[in-house]
């Protein structure tokens, strides 16, 4: 019978800082302002003959490198029903409400997510995690952000089950 373990990568060092607004509805949003973000994950794999399974390093570099990918950027969320974004010359322009805003767009990145929430960012990050891992023998992964101590989101994905 197949042998499955549960890696769980919890490093200081995977982090980010970033500017953000959640966006409550049509009329309200946060402030922009910013987090210190950790990221975490879990990974499920088959246990080899010889008593190890993915190699928790590999994954450590991927969660590193998208970690970096994002610091130090305002986070827009570029599929938000609520918002607008405009490319205008070095900036873009964001439409809320009533709100008319300018970004440094090489200070800013539009991310393909519906609002800059953790569960947002937890389901980007595990998309891109799972696309540097195409090939890899998992059976689940899961990422996670932390906004703060004790408040997080997580996305999950579990391989399908085949021949049922
Ligand atoms: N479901 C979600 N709810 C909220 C999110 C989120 O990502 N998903 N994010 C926020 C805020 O951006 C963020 O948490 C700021 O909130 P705030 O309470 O002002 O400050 P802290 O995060 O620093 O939390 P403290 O408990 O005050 O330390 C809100 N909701």
């Amino acid at each position: 019978m197949e042998r499955l373990t549960t890696l769980y990568i919890d490093k200081e060092s995977h982090k980010f800082s970033a500017a953000h607004y959640t966006i409550f509805s049509a009329t309200e949003r946060e402030r922009l302002h910013g987090h210190n973000y950790s990221v975490s994950a879990k990974i499920v794999a088959p246990i080899g003959d010889n008593g190890f399974a993915a190699d928790y390093n590999v994954y450590k570099r991927r969660l590193k490198s998208l970690c970096e990918a994002l610091d130090e950027y305002t986070l827009l969320a570029a599929e938000s029903p609520y918002q607008r974004i405009e490319r205008e010359d070095a900036c873009y322009r964001v439409l809320f409400d009533s709100d008319e805003m300018r970004f440094l767009a090489s200070d800013t990145l539009l991310l393909p997510i519906r609002n800059a929430t953790v569960e947002e960012f937890s389901a980007y990050l595990l998309q891109q995690l799972l696309a540097l891992s195409a090939g890899d023998d998992l059976r689940e992964v899961r990422v996670c952000v932390a906004s703060g101590p004790g408040q997080k989101g997580c996305a999950s994905w579990r391989q399908v089950e085949s021949g049922a």
